[in-house]
Formats: structure tokens, sequence, C-alpha cells
């Protein structure tokens, strides 16, 4: 309760029977970092408990109140139909055995991801009005890469049927349509300018997508610690799938198989020009170098192939 900023709702509210509580941690994006992923992953914590669908309380359900978050359904991404509770702290406790870190005594944190919020510009303010000491934290990928996906994504569920490069450029000629959404979240630098003002630096923590593909126990470690959670994942809990390509994750140690995520995560992408990916990372070259700034990191895009 102390750390609960002025103003702010008391996050830890819910009394000892109520076991819905509102976040203390939201994974806010990027759109087709890898943020199903991260929170799969999460979920293999046992202090961790997450609804599975987007909540979009911050974008398109905020006028139903911080009650309704709190205790609310998640709404199914395709159908829109509301699903089972948020937030639900006894579903991780009974699902999976304790940790047996000695000096956190299974302290539940409830989180949820919505990748979206990034890049809302109404969402860093309403969420700071719940929250001002919540943690955030988004997965950033090669924006090109990310770009390639969320066109693959779009086309795959016929949203368009034009070509990437018809997407991408104006006219036919090699000027890049910036207004093109999956070129505009990719501006990280832009984005996260809007959540500045609200949150500082630190309260922000920054997941490699690239590095979530390619060792993910060094990735969910330092959320881990980002968290405040005590250290759980380990590498037990990974299997680099072959034919996925993307690691796998074993729920329990009892647990024979690894699973994966579904189809719709990790789509075969449209191999581009060699010209059209030299455009796109020329492009993002000044966006990354500021992000880089502003981060304090390097991520060192684009990434090689
Ligand atoms: N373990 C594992 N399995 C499958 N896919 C993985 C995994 N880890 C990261 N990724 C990458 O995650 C990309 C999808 O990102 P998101 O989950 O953020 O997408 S979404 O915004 O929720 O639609 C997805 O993008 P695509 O490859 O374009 O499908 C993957 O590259």
């Amino acid at each position: 309760e102390s750390s609960v900023a002025h103003g702010a709702v008391d996050l830890s509210a819910s009394d000892t029977k109520t076991v819905k509580r509102l976040p203390q941690a939201i994974i806010i994006g990027v759109k087709k970092g890898g943020t199903r992923a991260l929170l799969e992953y999460l979920r293999l914590h046992p202090n961790i408990s997450a609804p599975g669908p987007e909540v979009h309380f911050f974008d398109r359900y905020h006028d139903r109140g911080l009650n309704w978050y709190r205790g609310s359904k998640c709404v199914d991404e395709v159908s829109g139909r509301f699903l089972a509770v948020c937030g639900e702290q006894t579903a991780a406790k009974n699902r999976r055995p304790k940790s047996n870190a000695a000096d956190d005594d299974g302290e539940q944190m409830t989180i949820e991801k919505t990748p979206c919020y990034f890049v809302k510009r109404e969402v860093p303010a309403r969420i700071h009005r719940m929250s001002s000491a919540i943690k955030l934290i988004v997965v950033v990928r090669d924006p090109s890469t990310r770009a390639i996906s969320d066109y693959t994504q779009s086309f795959s569920k016929g949203r368009t049927k034009r070509s990437f490069d018809e997407m991408l450029f104006h006219d036919g000629k090699e000027k890049i349509n910036e207004r093109w959404s999956a070129v505009r979240i990719g501006m990280y630098a832009k984005h996260l300018s809007k959540w500045l003002p609200y949150f500082p630096l630190e309260q922000i923590h920054f997941v490699n997508g690239e590095e979530l593909i390619n060792n993910p126990v060094n990735e969910m470690q330092a959320v881990e610690r980002f968290l405040g959670l005590p250290s759980f994942i380990s590498d037990d809990h990974f299997n680099f799938n072959a034919t996925k390509g993307f690691p796998c994750v074993k729920r329990r140690h009892t647990d024979t198989d690894f699973r994966c995520l579904g189809a719709t995560k990790g789509r075969t992408h449209p191999s581009l020009s060699a010209r059209t990916l030299q455009l796109l990372n020329q492009f993002y070259a000044r966006h990354n170098k500021l992000f880089y700034e502003m981060t304090g990191r390097d991520f060192g895009w684009p990434e090689k192939l």
C-alpha cells in the first residue's frame, strides 16, 4: 500500500478473500514483438497470474471503469465475447507448485498484455491515473522484421490482398508510406516519447525480441529481476523446436512434452527483394538510433539474418 502514489488507485485494495486484483505490471507492446511468447513464458512462474486473452481495457473498454478491469472478464480477441475472469490469484496458485524462494512466500503478481497500448496516445495517461508505480514491459524487435510480421498477419487474415511492396511504397516509387500502420508501429522512439512524461525509464523494461527467441532464459531472468520475482524460469523449461523454428515450453517438470505456440505464431514471411529490405532498414536507421539514445541500449538492428 505504501508504494501507491498519491491520487493513484491502491493496487492491493482487494482484501484477502477477494482474489481479483488490478495488474502490477503490463506488457504494453509491441504488436508482433513476441508478446504472446513473453506472456506464456511468464505464466510458467508460480508467482504470476495472467489472463490469456488481451484485455484492451485502456484502449477499448476504459469507460467500463476500474472495477470492470479488476474483476472483469477478458475479451476474446476473435469473437469479442467475454471469457474467463482476469487476474485471479488463486488460479495460478492452484495450477502450479510454489517456488522454493525463501524470502518471497508466493506473493502473486497479476499482469496483462495488450500490445497496441504502446502506440495509443490516450493510454499512458490512463495507466498512470490507475497507478503511477506500475511496471511496464515492451518487447521490441527489429522494426523491419516486425513490419513484415505485421503484414504477414494482415495478409493471412485477408485484410489485404496487396503485396508488401505495394503497401510499403507510394505510387510504385521508392518512397516509404509512413502512415501504413505496419511501418508506423516500428517508430519506437516516437511512441516511447509519449510514455516518458508519465513514467521514468526505470519503470519500463525492454525485452529484446530477437533474444527472446534465441536465448529465452536470459531474457526471462532479466524480466524476473525487473519484476522483483524470485528466480524460477530456467533452461529446463525450454526446448528449441527446429521444425517450428522457435522455443517451445514445458509447463511442469512432470510434463513429457514441450508445447509450442499455435500456428498463428511463427508464420512464414514473404521473401522480399534486397532493395526493399535495404530501403526499409535505411528508413528505420534514424528511428532506431533515436530509440537507442533514449533507452541507453543498442539493440543492434537491422538483425543479422
Ligand atoms: N516461442 C515462440 N513461438 C512462436 N513465435 C514466437 C516465439 N517467440 C517469439 N515469437 C515471435 O512472436 C511473433 C508474434 O508476436 P506477438 O505474440 O507479439 O504478436 S501479436 O501482436 O500478439 O499478434 C511471431 O511473429 P511471426 O514469426 O511473424 O509469426 C514470432 O516471430
